[in-house]
């Protein structure tokens, strides 16, 4: 999904790459698609305090890294997470400004015909995918917005109409007037 958006040439925020001990799939390339490391080494900067959240995700740690992130938004621009649910909690906890958008397959069985077809993942590591977005389902509660991902073209479009929305929220807007007509 974070390719489908980029290639819209929505480029007005910035995407965060992940760190992850998962090995690289068919055509990923360590620091395009994840930061690949050992699981010595993420653990070494989970205890450094350099993960802004992580999570244990089917066997492999995945994790935002917290300079990035931070740099990004001192610069003023928003940035894109495309993490699990675990993670997204902790952000939440976190980060209350952060905008949590679920997404989720049509069905479960399209789930799991997506994931036999993209053919990168054995069929137990495929059941267990599917039995833990069985528990992702169950947490959509605590997300602000829903997408469901039938076409790409389309999720992307919902998916840019919330970060448009949310750009417009009073909350956002008012302190750029605060500043021009002071206080009272
Ligand atoms: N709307 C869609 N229609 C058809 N195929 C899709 C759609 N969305 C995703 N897929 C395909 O389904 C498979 C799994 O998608 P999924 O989104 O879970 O993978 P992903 O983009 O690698 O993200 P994640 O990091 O969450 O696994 C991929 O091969 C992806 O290309
Ligand atoms: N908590 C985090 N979850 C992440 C991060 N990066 C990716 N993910 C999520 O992990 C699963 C599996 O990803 P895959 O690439 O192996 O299919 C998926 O739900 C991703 O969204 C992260 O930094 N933190």
């Amino acid at each position: 999904m974070r390719k489908a958006l980029f290639e819209t040439g929505a480029t007005d925020f910035s995407y965060s790459i992940s760190m992850t001990t998962r090995k690289p799939r068919k055509g990923e390339v360590n620091g395009v698609d994840y930061y690949f490391v050992s699981k010595e080494e993420f653990e070494e900067n989970i205890r450094n305090g350099e993960m802004l959240e992580y999570a244990k995700y089917v066997d492999n740690y995945y994790g935002t890294p917290l300079k990035y992130v931070n740099e990004t938004l001192d610069q003023g621009k928003d940035v894109f997470l495309e993490i699990e649910v675990n993670g997204a909690m902790q952000v939440r906890a976190n980060c209350p400004d952060a905008v949590f958008v679920f997404l989720t397959p049509p069905d479960l069985m399209e789930l799991k015909h997506r994931l036999i077809g993209r053919g990168t993942d054995a069929m137990d590591v495929i059941n267990k995918r599917i039995k833990k977005a069985v528990g992702e389902i169950r947490m959509m509660r605590n997300y602000d917005y829903a997408v469901v991902n039938d076409e790409v073209s389309q999720a992307v479009e919902r998916i840019q109409m919330i970060i448009r929305s949310e750009r417009l929220r009073v909350t956002r807007v008012m302190p750029d007037y605060e500043q021009m007509i002071g206080d009272e």
